[in-house]
This record gives C-alpha cells, structure tokens and sequence, in this order.
C-alpha cells in the first residue's frame, strides 16, 4: 500500500521527531496530529510539527494509511480506543513504545479488525514534549518491529520501508523477546539510575549539595538518565513487569555477588568482571553505537 498520508497521536519527544523526519525525509507524505494535552497541541502546531493539528484523534486519522501511537506505553489501549470507530479499515496501526509485549495484547483487544505492527524505534533522550523532537533522531539507530502471528507481510514491509527512509536499521523480533532484552540494556539501566540519584537525593543537606558540586562522570551520566519522564517510565516497568523482575533477580544476584568479592578482597573476581565488561563496551564501538549516537551523554 502507498503511505500518503500519516496520523501521529501523542505529539511529545518521539511523535515530534516521527513528524519533523517524515517532513524532512518523506516529504511527499502528508501529516497530521493529536496529543490529549491542549497546550502540546498548541505547542506542536507553533512549531509546525505536523501538517495539521487536530482536536480530536478521529479527526487526525480520517483518511490516513498509517497511524503511530506515541504515547506512554499505559496509555496505547486508551489512544487505540479513542480511534476504533473512525479508522479507515485498511489503515495500519503502529506505535513507538519501549515495552511491546502489552502494547500487542492491548492493541489487539481495541482494534481487532485492523492490521496492527507494533514497533519500537531504539532512540531517544531524557527530555520529553512538543520542544523535544529533533528530525535526526533516528539516524542510525535501529527500530524493531514486532508484528504479531499472522500479520500481513505488506504491512510489515510498508513499515518497514518507512522506518529504513526515517534512518533507522529494522529488526523483527518477537514482542517477547524484545522484552527480556529492552529489561537489560534499558529498562533496568534506567531504574539503577531512578535507584542511585534517589539514594543521593536522601542524604543529609550537606552531603547531598557535595554530591551535585563533586559529582564526577558516572554521576552525571545517571542523573541525566534519571531526569527522563516519570509517566513515561512508570508505565515502562508496570508494563514489562516479568522481564524486569527477572532480569532484576539476576542483577541483585550479580551485585551480592561483587559485594561479598569487596568484602573479601577478592580482586581477581573484580578485576575479571571489568575486563569483560570493558570487552563489551569496545564491541559497542566497533558497531558505531558509540557517543557520536544522538542519544548519549548529549542534551538537547
Ligand atoms: N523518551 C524516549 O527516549 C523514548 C520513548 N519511547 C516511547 O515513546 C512513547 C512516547 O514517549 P515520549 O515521546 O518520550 O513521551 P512524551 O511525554 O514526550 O510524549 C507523549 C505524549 O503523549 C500524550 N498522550 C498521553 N496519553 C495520550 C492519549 N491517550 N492520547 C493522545 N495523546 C496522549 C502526552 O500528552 C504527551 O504529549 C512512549 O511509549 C515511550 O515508551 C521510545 C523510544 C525512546
Ligand atoms: O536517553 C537515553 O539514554 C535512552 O536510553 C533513551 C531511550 C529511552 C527509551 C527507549 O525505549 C529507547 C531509548
């Protein structure tokens, strides 16, 4: 099917950047967009972020081919319901959130006559809202798509082929698998961060202002982690609860494990442990997912 024309619903850091890449990227295709706050709305249609801002959300996809959700995760069935009457059947619905395995179930039960490909573009910042969206956002980075059994394979390669055009590498994956792995290497890196920035934030007044003025790089990276989108977040580990837990469980594990190594003065398990993660970061590297990434250690 040929993508003319895209509804965008949530128009924060992710939407934002969705809309001002197909602009720049795609510009044949048209744009439209909702966000539930009114002052985004405002905000968005100042900053000319999609083609027309609407009022309401079946007022943005009447007549489109393509809607991407992007709202917090705890919120998808909420945005997929508001629509359900008014979608064109041959539509395809996508989203952007960072869990996909509740974002399936949930898209499933509010839209079940459409064709829906939920998708995760692995890209983004600890900022959030209209301002927030940049064009190159997903230059780079890779996007996974997690289409469930029996999804057509035009739809699949329809988006596909969008988000390729946005930037971004695709990857299908299982909405399972994504899950247990996007608990490793973001959603638990994010709560360590919430974790050590709260500790700080409890100590005596004296120490805590030491803490900011003294505050070397690994405190600072966290604290930018940790200044991202409480809502965004909460519903992040609300709704990817049994990987996160289960990769939890391994962590602490790990953690008792380097605890008792200080305790005893074991060095040889430190200095092992840092020699293989020291591996993984030049991995990293060599991969090109490295600082010059748009989403590490930058603000914007
Ligand atoms: N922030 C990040 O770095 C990344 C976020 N994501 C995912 O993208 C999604 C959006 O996140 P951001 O753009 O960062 O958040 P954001 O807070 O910047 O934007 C979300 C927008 O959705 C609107 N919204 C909430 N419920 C709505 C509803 N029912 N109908 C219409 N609008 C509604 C909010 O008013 C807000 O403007 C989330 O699911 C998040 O997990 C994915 C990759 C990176
Ligand atoms: O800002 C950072 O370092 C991030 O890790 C951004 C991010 C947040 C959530 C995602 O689902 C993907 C990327």
């Amino acid at each position: 099917m040929t993508i003319r024309r895209v509804a965008i619903i949530g128009l924060g850091l992710l939407g934002g950047s969705l809309s001002l890449a197909l602009r720049e990227k795609l510009p044949g295709i048209a744009t439209t967009g909702y966000d539930r706050d009114p002052a985004t709305r405002t905000r968005a249609a100042e900053r000319g972020l999609v083609g027309t801002v609407y009022d309401t959300a079946g007022e943005a996809v009447s007549g489109c081919e393509l809607v991407v959700l992007c709202v917090p995760v705890g919120a998808i069935g909420e945005a997929a319901r508001d629509i359900a009457d008014v979608l064109p059947s041959h539509a395809i619905v996508s989203d952007v959130g960072s869990s996909k395995r509740s974002v399936q179930k949930a898209l499933a039960e509010a839209l079940p006559s459409h064709t829906c490909v939920p998708a995760h573009p692995v890209a983004g910042t600890e900022q959030s809202g209209p301002d927030a969206g940049f064009a190159t956002l997903f230059d780079g980075r890779w996007c996974i798509l997690t289409p469930p059994d029996g999804a057509p394979q035009q739809a699949i390669d329809d988006l596909t082929a969008l988000w390729q055009a946005l930037g971004a590498k695709v990857e299908i994956m299982d909405a399972e698998h994504h899950d247990l792995v996007l608990a490793v290497t973001s959603h638990i890196p994010h709560l360590i961060a919430y974790t050590i920035v709260g500790t700080a934030s409890d100590m005596e007044d004296v120490t805590r202002s030491e803490v900011i003025k003294y505050s070397a790089g690994g405190f600072r990276d966290f604290t930018r982690i940790a200044a991202s989108d409480p809502v965004m977040w909460r519903d992040v580990f609300l709704n990817n609860r049994d990987a996160v837990l289960e990769m939890l469980g391994r962590f602490t594990e790990d953690l008792t494990a380097l605890q008792r190594a200080i305790r005893s003065g074991d060095g040889e398990t430190l200095h092992e442990l840092f020699s293989r993660t020291r591996d993984i970061r030049r991995s990293i590297i060599d991969e090109g997912q490295d600082d010059a990434s748009p989403d590490f250690g930058r603000d914007h």
